[in-house]
């Protein structure tokens, strides 16, 4: 069996050893331009497109949990993939975890004021502000899939009423579940934290925009998660300036790198990062690759196919 890697920024001879080790009797190279030659199996991110057209796969892995890029690479090249072909994608291989710290450590940040105190604090003002109740700080999470449902249970030990939203009702002890459109507006009525983890999909895309902002309860927070399409910075800003909107924590921008001349960069009650929220970590990624792959050879049921049609 042959598998091609190709990723424009990881380590590919560290990613190709431990694929190797991992899968001792499996060819594993990296694909370079103009290698034509046969494969079973393709690992990629952001690939080009000449290294998939045409090929006769038995599968395809996105190394990470968004397949938007990829899915828009073959909405404007076809050819690039024959539909009868999967694609798969990473489930949670160590991002759960990551988001989860990355989620609970802001909304408590949020919780403690420890964003009022550090403006305080540039006043050199010395001043106890009310405490804030776990009641009023319903955090709603969208999409409650592999990351998001991770996120919503490791808010549940701190206090923090949690619900969810997704296309499909859930099941999740106790966390509140709301499901498709018709239900959004009961979501977010009440919702003082707001976490993105939706996928990129037509549906999605500028969901996170005046009139959804407009129903958050009063003073609420964002934190983007997923995608920088989700959120209509124009009306973000809008809701910041209002009051609405009392903090945002963005990990993901329309542009990246987001252009210097952004206001967020410069908005005092916008915190972010570089898209870090959660890496693609290898051990946990080629394990449960090697592991799709031992179970597709050998005709099993896997999970982590991608619904093209639907989008993710
Ligand atoms: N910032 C970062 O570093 C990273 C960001 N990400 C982003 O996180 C996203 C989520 O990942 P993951 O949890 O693995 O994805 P999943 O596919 O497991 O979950 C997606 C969730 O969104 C819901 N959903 C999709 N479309 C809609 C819709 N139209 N209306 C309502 N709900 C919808 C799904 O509902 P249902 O369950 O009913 O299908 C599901 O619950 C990725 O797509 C990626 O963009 C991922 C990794 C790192
Ligand atoms: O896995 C993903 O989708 C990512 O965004 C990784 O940065």
């Amino acid at each position: 069996m042959d598998i091609i890697f190709y990723h424009p920024s990881f380590n590919s001879d560290y990613w190709i050893n431990a694929l190797r080790k991992a899968m001792p009797q499996v060819h594993v190279r990296a694909w370079t331009a103009g290698d034509n030659a046969p494969a079973d199996y393709a690992l990629v991110w952001h690939p080009p497109v000449e290294m998939l057209k045409g090929r006769k796969l038995k599968g395809v892995f996105a190394l990470g949990a968004g397949v938007d890029a990829i899915l828009g690479q073959l909405s404007t090249n076809p050819g690039m993939l024959a539909d009868d072909i999967p694609l798969f994608r990473l489930e949670d291989t160590g991002m759960g975890s990551q988001m989860q710290e990355y989620a609970v450590s802001q909304v408590l940040h949020w919780f403690r004021r420890f964003d009022d105190y550090q403006a305080l604090k540039l006043q050199s003002r010395w001043q106890q502000l009310e405490e804030y109740e776990h009641t009023d700080f319903t955090v709603g999470i969208l999409g409650a899939g592999v990351l998001g449902s991770k996120v919503a249970e490791s808010l549940l030990p701190w206090g923090f009423p949690v619900r969810c939203w997704s296309r499909s009702r859930k099941s999740l002890p106790g966390i509140q579940s709301f499901a498709g459109p018709e239900e959004l507006g009961d979501f977010l009525q009440g919702t003082r934290v707001l976490i993105n983890l939706l996928p990129n999909t037509p549906e999605t895309v500028g969901l996170i925009n005046q009139s959804l902002l407009n129903q958050l309860a009063e003073h609420s927070y964002v934190m983007n998660l997923a995608r920088g399409v989700h959120v209509v910075e124009a009306d973000l800003l809008a809701a910041l300036e209002s009051g609405k909107v009392k903090g945002a924590m963005l990990d993901v921008f329309s542009h990246e790198p987001l252009p210097a001349d952004n206001p967020l960069w410069a908005h005092p009650r916008v915190a972010m990062t570089p898209h870090i929220a959660a890496f693609t970590r290898p051990t946990e990624a080629i394990e449960f690759i090697s592991h799709t792959i031992s179970k597709l050879e050998r005709g099993e049921t896997v999970s982590g196919r991608v619904d093209r049609v639907r989008g993710y």
